[in-house]
């Protein structure tokens, strides 16, 4: 649930078990904490996931900082705001990763207040966005004339035309249109005085520095430069994709933070509330129930329900207790990796109906029609070229539906 703990915070939402590593992540200008939606199921695994609105901002009023006067604002404040959160959920250090100005607030925490980061992943950021005069030209804009007016021109820098319809692009236009003007304007004078590239050597935290490559408003320059100043980061670049290149590209994103994330926690062993709960069949069956729902969808797991017979159901109680309460649950894969794994093994054993069902769980799991098709061309060459041939045809239709209905069930709900 995404919610506030007092009117003086930041709006905020937490998923993941208790008592797993903490990790904070921050959003983009214009932007609301949905923006991390494609990469907090399988960071939820094994993290506890904080995600906070910036001020005016998804939940959070502009009213935060300690000045609205235009030209007030800085990324310090929006810091201390962020830290003002962290105390409250009693997280004393964390992991933190940002996206744009948000990655601009984890520099300043990770340059200001290192003893709070436990490690740093920089999304589509940069040590300095631009000059100080465009910055306040769309500050007046704003408070002029709301964010209204923005819009085309902000969907063009995240996305690249390929994607700047699709529905995921569409909810972060709406998330735009929905923004206060006088908290984007703010945002707008913190990033106009934001300015590290000198500080950038005092960041002793793990750092990853992700780039889109085709990012008009953070280019692979900026990710370059924040990764050459940051004593021993690494720097990944994502193709096709551009300012919002973990929403266009979640895979690629998630798969190089779980690896940072798994580097970092290397000699921090994942706590045994995380990995070896004691649990009984109930507790197992209801986690199962909730991460099938997750997977697979509301609605087929409702018709899967619904259909249950006398016969079906010692089975049906089985597959949600087993395959999804005791496997699916584990913390040690991704649901991305493991959505790879069970796609692979379908192709493999030719379960083509099943292959249907988990090409659209695969979507809901992070990967893109671009990962599902590196998938099944992998299964050429392991699993033969017919039973790779079958599955294309079979995946090719499934994302065409996506595409067309993004909401609609699977056609026919199998056993799973
Ligand atoms: O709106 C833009 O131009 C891109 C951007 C800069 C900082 C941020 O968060 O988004």
């Amino acid at each position: 649930m995404t919610t506030r703990l007092a009117p003086s915070m930041l709006g905020y939402r937490m998923d993941g078990p208790e008592g797993a590593p903490p990790i904070v992540l921050g959003p983009s200008l214009g932007t609301s904490l949905a923006v991390w939606d494609p990469q907090v199921p399988a960071l939820a695994q094994r993290h506890r996931v904080v995600r906070w609105d910036l001020p005016g901002h998804g939940i959070s009023p502009a009213a935060l900082l300690p000045s609205m006067a235009p030209g007030a604002a800085t990324v310090g404040d929006l810091g201390r705001l962020v830290l003002g959160l962290a105390d409250a959920l009693g997280l004393r250090r964390f992991a933190y990763a940002g996206i744009s100005l948000g990655g601009a607030v984890g520099t300043w925490l990770a340059v200001h207040h290192p003893e709070r980061l436990s490690s740093l992943v920089l999304v589509c950021s940069s040590a300095r966005f631009g000059t100080p005069e465009t910055w306040h030209e769309r500050a007046a804009l704003v408070r002029a004339k709301g964010t209204g007016p923005l819009v085309e021109a902000a969907t063009a820098r995240w996305f690249t035309p390929a994607f700047v319809r699709a529905p995921a692009a569409e909810a972060l236009a709406a998330d735009l249109r929905a923004t206060d003007p006088e908290g984007y304007a703010a945002c707008c004078d913190a990033l106009a005085v934001y300015d590290l590239r000198d500080e950038l050597a005092r960041v002793s935290v793990p750092a990853l520095v992700v780039a889109g490559r085709e990012d008009p408003a953070t280019p692979p320059g900026h990710a370059r430069e924040l990764a050459d100043g940051i004593p021993g980061a690494s720097l990944v670049e994502v193709g096709h994709a551009a300012h919002l290149a973990s929403v266009e590209r979640p895979g690629p994103v998630l798969a190089a933070l779980l690896a940072h994330l798994s580097d970092d926690a290397a000699g921090h062993p994942v706590p045994a509330a995380v990995t070896d709960r004691p649990r009984d069949d109930g507790s197992r069956h209801a986690e199962g129930m909730a991460v099938r729902r997750a997977v697979l969808g509301d609605d087929y797991v409702d018709r899967a329900v619904a259909r249950t017979t006398e016969f079906t159901a010692p089975f049906q109680d089985f597959i949600t207790r087993y395959a999804w309460g005791e496997v699916w649950t584990r913390p040690g894969l991704s649901r991305y990796t493991r959505s790879c794994v069970t796609m692979t093994a379908l192709v493999a054993h030719g379960h083509l109906d099943e292959l249907a069902l988990h090409v659209r769980a695969a979507l809901r799991n992070g990967l893109t029609p671009a990962d599902v098709q590196e998938v099944l061309l992998q299964t050429a060459v392991y699993c033969g070229v017919p039973a790779a041939n079958a599955a294309f045809a079979v995946a090719g239709r499934v994302l065409h539906e996506a595409a067309e209905r993004p909401d609609a069930p699977p056609e026919r709900p199998g056993p799973q």
